[in-house]
């Protein structure tokens, strides 16, 4: 027998991705529909934030049956002839059987959920969907669409661009090294492959740049095989309007009863990290009493800082680039390429470095003549000598006052502390890890709740290997920052933006554990916060047992009032006798008044009430000097004038609160 000659293949990228979609987090259905719709809304942040525009997103998920979805595509809707040919059927006993299970599992969840404190609309509406779905026999086909459309009022793209950013995998316009959401060009590409998989219906586009005075209309999808746009329709709008912005239309099949509590989670994490956005959800149910409708109202007009490109660190480079680097440059000696291209080289630095590669090569050497050799000696250099850290002002953090603001308006706590650290570098790549963490607040439970945040992006899934969950489980100990961390309602809240985040995976959805200054980089920012909330704990705790104390002591004021003044009153009707009482008599001058009933018991209760207090507000302030709380308990008071013109006085320190006087020039 001859052997069989093994033919070489080759695969376009499209073709790759779509034979391995979970790379992209495009497992099942139902994480394939929470991908689309992150992928899109990611889209449109990126799209207005880059244009210093406050976002103002609208997303829409249709629910279109298999019913609806076969006429959509021209298909006859046939009425099933032979039941026992399709995979779903089942005998009335077995049918009984499936839907008392169902019941059951379905009781069971909603039970687990609302014991982790998830929203009971979310829960009481998936039950809903459940039943009618039930009730109606959905469960027959199990197939259910999904339109998805995501609009915003960013920059839009150029017409002519459209097709190949959104029908060409590994195309767009975020390579450049700049802190983006986006990344790898693949996000929009991969839903438009799964909506060809799935549904074989194309993607729609509608975009307009500012002062367009057409909007374009595209109709696309895309050549797997070739990995090409392949375009329906291309068109040219009016645009009266002036609008500007994109929406994209993708029609996939999806799991909206298995991810509805995910796509609702990430729209309340993305709303929390980004309070400067306006978001509108609305879910279109076949049945319009399914429908749901969601707002995430704007809190604030202040956005943080766009990000700036930046160049590339001598730390960051390896041999490949280095060599794009050198073919695209336009600078005509070394000197000049390493002081132009790269970040944290001076001319000095540069002119020193050649001085030390001793190959050949001098400052004047035109970079397109370095052999290969030269290039290979430029690389080790360039990882083996000392560099400033690459600039950090590039990046674009949410500001303490952002995440501080997401996180009262989402969940309300009853105590936040907010950290930002300082900028700290990674292969070359610089980053910043902001923190909050809050106490107390609405739909959180018991116990640590985290939340990550990676180039302003919720991470929702492989939570457990995440650097961020590891660090808050296992390198903070909550006890000594007074926290209970199985009992208190705990908000961790992690943030880490970054030129390079160092995703596991195309699907961004965790950061590894094993880079030793990322992990210190949160570890201190978590630090920080809860240094901040074990002062406020302390305080409060302190005020609760003053509270109680004074409570307790109150609660036997009115006895010992009439014990004392029973005593004082019997002493009082008996006649004087001996040196003691004669002496008691003299000190006190009490009995005289309570025998001319000046002194009554009413008048007991009251001084000794008075006393109570009194004593007990001293213990209390000994007591939080002794803890060295007395800094903390000041709260800054400003007074303001009225006129813009005024000079600052001397602040003056009151015993708890200390005001900082303004005068009126
Ligand atoms: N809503 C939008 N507004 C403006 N441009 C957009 C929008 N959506 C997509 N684009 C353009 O299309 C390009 C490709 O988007 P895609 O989602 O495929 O990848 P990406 O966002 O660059 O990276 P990633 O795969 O990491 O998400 C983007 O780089 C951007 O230039």
């Amino acid at each position: 027998m001859g052997k069989k000659i093994e033919t070489m293949q080759q695969k376009s990228p499209a073709e790759f991705f779509a034979e391995n979609k979970n790379i992209a987090g495009f497992d099942n259905p139902g994480k394939c529909l929470y991908t689309t719709v992150r992928e899109l809304v990611e889209n449109s942040l990126d799209a207005a934030e880059s244009s210093g525009q406050l976002p103002d997103i609208e997303i829409t998920i249709e629910e279109i049956s298999q019913k609806r979805m076969n006429s959509i595509r021209g298909i006859a809707n046939l009425e099933r002839v032979d039941e026992s040919l399709y995979q779903d059927f089942e005998t009335e006993d077995i049918r009984k059987k499936r839907m008392a299970k169902e019941a059951k599992e379905q009781e069971k969840l909603v039970k687990a959920a609302q014991k982790r404190g998830e929203n009971p609309e979310v829960l009481a509406g998936a039950k809903k969907e459940a039943e009618a779905k039930r009730a109606a026999g959905a469960s027959k086909s199990g197939k259910t669409f999904y339109k998805v459309t995501v609009k915003d009022n960013g920059t839009g793209m150029p017409h002519k661009d459209i097709p190949n950013l959104l029908g060409r995998v590994l195309s767009g316009t975020k390579y450049g090294l700049k802190q983006t959401r986006g990344k790898f060009g693949l996000g929009a590409k991969m839903a438009l492959i799964w909506s060809k998989m799935s549904t074989g219906l194309p993607i729609e586009v509608w975009s307009a740049r500012h002062g367009q005075s057409f909007i374009s209309y595209y109709k696309l999808d895309i050549d797997i095989h070739k990995n090409e746009p392949n375009v329906h329709k291309a068109e040219e709008l009016a645009n009266s309007d002036r609008w500007h912005g994109a929406e994209l239309s993708v029609t996939i099949l999806g799991n909206w009863q298995y991810y509805r509590a995910k796509i609702h989670k990430y729209l309340r994490q993305i709303a929390v990290i980004t309070p400067y956005a306006r978001f509108s959800f609305a879910y279109v149910a076949e049945d319009e009493k399914n429908s749901i409708r969601v707002n995430f109202t704007r809190r604030t007009d202040k956005m943080p800082a766009p990000p700036k490109e930046v160049k590339f660190h001598p730390a960051s480079v390896d041999l490949e680039l280095i060599k794009r680097l050198i073919a695209i440059t336009k600078c005509t000696t070394l000197r000049h390429f390493l002081f132009k291209d790269f970040s944290s080289i001076s001319k000095d630095y540069a002119g020193r470095l050649i001085a030390e590669m001793r190959c050949g090569v001098d400052e004047d050497t035109l970079p397109g003549e370095l052999d290969n050799k030269q290039v290979v000696s430029l690389h080790q250099l360039l990882h083996e000598a000392k560099f400033k850290d690459p600039d950090k002002d590039h990046l674009s953090p949410a500001g303490e006052y952002n995440l501080r603001l997401g996180i009262l308006k989402e969940l309300n706590p009853e105590l936040v502390a907010t950290h930002q650290g300082d900028a700290r570098v990674l292969e070359g790549h610089a980053f910043v890890v902001e923190a909050a963490v809050s106490v107390g607040g609405r739909d959180i439970k018991p116990g640590i709740n985290i939340y990550r945040f990676a180039n302003r992006i919720p991470l929702l899934f492989e939570g457990g290997s995440d650097v961020i969950t590891k660090t808050a489980l296992k390198r903070i100990n909550w006890a000594t920052y007074k926290i209970n961390q199985t009992s208190d309602k705990v908000g961790v809240f992690v943030s880490i933006v970054s030129t390079k985040i160092p995703y596991k995976g195309a699907g961004k959805e965790y950061i590894a554990d094993d880079m030793d200054e990322m992990v210190h980089a949160v570890k201190h920012a978590l630090q920080q916060c809860c240094l901040q909330l074990k002062v406020k704990i302390t305080k409060q705790q302190a005020a609760k047992e003053q509270k109680l104390r004074r409570k307790n002591l109150i609660k036997y004021v009115p006895n010992a009032a009439a014990a004392v003044f029973k005593v004082l009153q019997t002493m009082s009707e008996t006649p004087a006798v001996g040196p003691k009482r004669k002496r008691m008599e003299a000190d006190n001058d009490i009995l005289g008044p309570v025998k001319r009933r000046e002194v009554e018991e009413g008048t007991l209760v009251q001084r000794l009430t008075e006393y109570v207090e009194r004593i007990d507000t001293d213990m209390a302030l000994e007591y939080q000097m002794q803890q060295g709380m007395a800094e903390a308990m000041q709260q800054p008071l400003f007074l303001m004038p009225q006129t813009a013109q005024h000079s600052y006085g001397p602040p003056l320190q009151g015993n708890a609160v200390s005001i900082c006087l303004l005068s009126v020039a």
